[in-house]
């Protein structure tokens, strides 16, 4: 017998609701898979370069902001495309807007990883 939509929502708990939000996202997005790849190479950066435990703050905070704001891009993206699938300036505009907060998420991100970094390199290669 199918279940209902309640019953159904009952036997899944919410964590694995949000795990396969996260599976939908890497397998449909490019961008959540470089943001990932990113992140990873800066944390890999992280250790070869012993950064601070307030760097490792920075960082995880920089990393969450901008996969947090691609996350929300691709869920509005991807509702806008079901609910409104023709073009309508307004559905453009809203896409923009959320574009442009990840944008600035990676700006943000970038001109934090610039400050950590650049140090420590030039340390390196003047050492
Ligand atoms: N239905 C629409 N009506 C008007 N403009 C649209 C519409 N769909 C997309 N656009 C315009 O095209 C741009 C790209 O939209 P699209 O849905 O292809 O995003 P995308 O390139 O897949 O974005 P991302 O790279 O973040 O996944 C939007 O930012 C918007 O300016």
């Amino acid at each position: 017998m199918r279940l209902g939509f309640r019953e159904n929502k009952k036997k899944r708990v919410g964590f694995s609701y949000a795990i396969n939000g996260l599976k939908i996202a890497f397998k449909n997005e490019i961008n959540i898979r470089i943001h990932f790849t990113i992140a990873l190479l800066v944390i890999i950066g992280g250790f070869i370069f012993s950064i601070s435990l307030l760097e490792w703050v920075l960082l995880i905070l920089m990393i969450g902001f901008v996969i947090t704001a691609e996350l929300i891009n691709t869920a509005v993206e991807t509702m806008l495309d079901h609910l409104a699938p023709n073009w309508h300036p307004v559905v453009g505009s809203i896409k923009d807007l959320t574009a442009s907060a990840v944008l600035v998420s990676s700006i943000v991100a970038f001109i934090v990883g610039i400050i950590i970094f650049i140090p420590k390199f030039i340390e390196w290669f003047t050492l």
